[in-house]
């Protein structure tokens, strides 16, 4: 839908046609309550700066809504289908690949005590792979800052589909 049909929408309508952006219903409300947005770009621009608060208690509720890199997300839910289409690169790669990036994300969630978190729109499996290793090596807060960081491009991305 464009920016005048969002910003028509009643605050229920308009939350239920975000909500599959990011599990954070303080987002969710903060952007529905900014509205009317004059232009797309204003509405993209609030969304980011809603974005800069996050922490790790965001990133925790979030993660609840993200499958794990190379799981399909089964469900009808709008999330579940953004995911699936996120990931299609990966869930079609070879058994190798998958059998590797099994074996990272079970290595990160031990690290991390989380599943790891990558904008997988318009990455190869083999990139994923690789940022999945490079990112093994991370300390605790310079993991948490990149990961926040992929939380946000993904949010971005999935808000732009749904605005534009
Ligand atoms: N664990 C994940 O990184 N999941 C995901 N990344 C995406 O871009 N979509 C997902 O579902």
């Amino acid at each position: 839908m464009n920016i005048e049909q969002f910003n028509q929408l009643s605050p229920s309508e308009a939350k239920s046609v975000i909500e599959g952006c990011v599990a954070i219903a303080g987002w969710q409300q903060q952007l529905v309550a900014a509205r009317p947005f004059l232009s797309l770009q204003q509405a993209m621009a609030t969304a980011r700066r809603l974005t800069e608060g996050w922490g790790e208690s965001e990133l925790c509720l979030a993660l609840s809504a993200h499958p794990r890199i190379g799981e399909t997300a089964a469900g009808s839910m709008s999330h579940h289908t953004a995911s699936r289409a996120e990931q299609s690169a990966v869930l079609s790669a070879g058994s190798q690949i998958k059998q590797l990036m099994t074996a990272g994300n079970r290595a990160y969630e031990q690290r991390f005590g989380r599943i790891f978190l990558i904008r997988a729109k318009g990455r190869s499996p083999q990139e994923i792979l690789t940022q999945l290793q490079r990112r093994l090596g991370n300390n605790e807060v310079a993991e948490r800052q990149e990961s926040l960081r992929q939380l946000r491009e993904i949010t971005l991305l999935r808000l732009q589909e749904i605005l534009l």
